[in-house]
């Protein structure tokens, strides 16, 4: 199960951001390694604090542990061929990072492994990172002996769909009847800088069909928009941000919202801190009622569609590329000078060997 992965404690958070600025293949910086230390460090105070304020860490681990046990589980009976099945977390940036992993997956002797993203929507600065590192873990032979298939994307699976309408609809219901109907949906996912959609990334694309499938499924009963959050630093990003939608809503005299996250299936700083804590206080204070669709979480709707897709790849493998990946991971972004990203998708395609 790959993520990027979150601190578990507040002294976790320094080593997170150290290993995300490091990330190359997420934020490209000059003499990175060096660069990478000093910002990590100077942005660790704010980051720490955030962390505090939602209860002293990351639940991603947690959750994805969660995730990962019930779905093998349900794994084994909706698919007792290749049973018994077991989790392994690899995150990128925090604790079990893909090395460790790797380690651990050797030393249990694993034979055929899944790499199951847990990102709903492909990007490359996303799942595309967790899949360079695990190539380069896989070359380096730290993994052992395995041999990989990928489950690289899944945005407008009819289960995750579910999920999220369930989740939409409860906090819908809080709302008073005669006005419910009134109410904007604003799904909400973490911003792309323009120089990653511009070189053809197919995020924004996939969170797009994500929300035209989960309005498909409501009916289109009440209107929406898509807009993104979290941009950070000076350079321009997909946009429009978040809370500045808030705040355009409130002066039309929109007054009911419900914020939907939509790319991110666990709760995480950007949920509880920043929709939570920043944005709902301040669409308070326009004085808007403002709901949020509670992350997937333990969502059992979802866990049985993680179980689904899982069952549904090991059983028909994949179209193509001799059933290893799907067809479209082997499709580089048409601006993409990353020669990592070329040999990562030949080396899955090859089952990882
Ligand atoms: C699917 C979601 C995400 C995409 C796409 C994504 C792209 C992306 N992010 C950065 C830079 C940062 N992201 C940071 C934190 C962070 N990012 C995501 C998700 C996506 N990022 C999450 C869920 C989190 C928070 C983790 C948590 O526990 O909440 C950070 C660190 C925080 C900070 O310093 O403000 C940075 C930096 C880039 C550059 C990027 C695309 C290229
Ligand atoms: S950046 Fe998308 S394939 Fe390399
Ligand atoms: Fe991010």
């Amino acid at each position: 199960m790959l993520n990027m992965g979150g601190p578990s404690t507040v002294p976790e958070t320094h080593d997170f951001l150290k290993n995300l600025f490091s990330d190359s293949d997420l934020i490209p910086l000059p003499f990175q390694s060096i660069l990478a230390p000093l910002i990590a460090r100077r942005r660790t105070p704010q980051i720490e604090q955030q962390y505090t304020d939602i209860g002293g860490g990351s639940p991603i681990l947690r959750y994805t542990n969660l995730q990962g046990e019930r779905m093998a589980a349900l794994l084994d009976e909706l698919h007792p061929a290749t049973a018994p099945h077991k989790h392994y977390v690899a995150f990128r940036y925090a604790r079990p990072l893909t090395d460790e992993t790797a380690r651990q997956m050797k030393a249990d002797g694993v034979q055929r492994a899944v790499a199951f993203t847990q990102y709903p929507q492909y990007s490359c600065s996303t799942t595309g990172s967790s899949l360079n590192e695990l190539y380069r873990r896989g070359k380096a032979g730290e993994m052992g002996d395995v041999e990989w298939s990928v489950i690289d994307r899944w945005g407008t699976h009819p289960g995750f769909v579910e999920a999220v309408a369930q989740n939409i609809e409860r906090a819908l219901a809080q709302f008073s009847e005669s006005t419910r109907a009134e109410t904007v949906l604003l799904f909400s996912a973490h911003s792309l800088p323009m120089s990653v959609v511009n070189r053809g990334d197919p995020y924004v694309l996939e969170v797009s069909a994500s929300v035209a499938k989960v309005m498909e499924r409501l009916k289109h009963a009440n209107p929406y928009r898509l807009v993104w959050q979290s941009q950070v630093g000076p350079s321009a990003w997909m946009g429009m941000q978040t809370n500045e939608a808030l705040k355009g809503l409130a002066r039309l005299g929109r007054k009911q919202v419900v914020l939907v996250p939509i790319a991110f299936t666990s709760d995480h700083i950007e949920t509880l801190y920043e929709l939570d804590l920043e944005y709902m206080k301040e669409a308070k204070e326009h004085g808007m009622e403002i709901h949020r669709a509670e992350s997937l979480n333990d969502s059992p709707v979802f866990i049985r569609a993680l179980a689904d897709m899982a069952a549904a790849h090991l059983r028909d493998g994949l179209a193509g590329s001799a059933g290893h990946t799907s067809v479209q991971l082997g499709l580089r972004c048409p601006g993409c000078t990353n020669a990592t990203c070329g040999q990562q998708k030949a080396w899955f395609a090859r089952g990882g060997r």
